[in-house]
């Protein structure tokens, strides 16, 4: 094998990605998730969502499954698309289950993921690691940042010495540690906004425009709206149970 010569033009480098981090300040995260059994539970539809919400100004993307992460990096990467695209893989329904193991982090970050979201509680994670254990591994392995999605202020603190780069408030409401309320957790974003000098996400129940200009206002990165957006069958039953209350 012969060395290219030193005078050869060194290869073409294609466009060069924005940060991620910085990309998403100040925006809106569109997730784009259907569930077991449902309908729209279809790599190619989940990437047509993906695409409506960003035609409708959506400065990244959240999408669930190795299957959805690659559909919706390959269409981004064909049509031009910058807007970071976070993966995660639910495994199961209780306990830990977003993005559980490294195995599956690993698997979501090969898929194309820009931002690997994974469970960021402080609980026993199926394959024994810790988070810190996880994200030194994932990181020998890809360059994906990681976001932990986190229940409380305590997994928030301890996800930020695991070394994460990003924090949600993801699964506040979720674990026992917050109460569910109805719309997004302000006052326990509020607190990572304080006591962090990672970014901080603001994540679940965001269910109107208002709420998530509040969340902004109270110091969110950026702000993750799922439900209120891509989940029809909820808007649908929200908008029925108005006319038959
Ligand atoms: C708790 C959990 O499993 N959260 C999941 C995480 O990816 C999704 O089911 C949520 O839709 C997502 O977090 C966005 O939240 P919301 O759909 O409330 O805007």
């Amino acid at each position: 094998m012969t060395d290219r010569p030193s005078t050869a033009p060194a290869p073409t480098a294609g466009p060069v990605p924005p940060d991620p981090l910085v990309a998403l300040r100040g925006g809106l995260v569109v997730s784009c998730q259907a569930y077991p059994g449902e309908a729209m539970r279809d790599p190619r539809t989940m990437t047509q969502v993906a695409l409506a919400a960003v035609r409708g100004g959506a400065v990244g993307i959240r999408v669930q499954g190795v299957a959805d992460v690659e559909h919706v990096t390959h269409a981004f990467a064909e049509l031009g698309i910058t807007a970071p695209v976070t993966g995660l893989w639910k495994d199961g329904t209780d306990g830990v289950f977003i993005t559980p193991t490294l195995r599956h982090a690993a698997a979501v970050a090969h898929a194309g993921a820009t931002i690997v979201a994974i469970d960021g509680t402080r609980r026993p994670r199926p394959d024994g690691l810790s988070l810190a254990q996880t994200v030194a591994r994932l990181r020998e392995q890809s360059s994906a940042l990681v976001m932990a999605d986190c229940g409380s202020l305590d997994d928030a603190l301890a996800a930020r010495d695991a070394g994460v780069d990003v924090v949600g408030t993801t699964l506040s409401g979720y674990t026992g540690e917050r109460p569910r309320t109805d719309g997004p957790d302000l006052e326990l974003l509020a607190q990572l906004v304080d006591r962090l000098d990672v970014p901080v996400i603001a994540e679940g129940r965001v269910h109107s425009p208002a709420q998530a200009r509040a969340a902004l206002d109270a110091g969110a990165w950026a702000v993750v709206v799922g439900t209120a957006i891509t989940h029809p069958t909820s808007i649908t039953g929200w908008f029925v149970d108005a006319l038959t209350a």
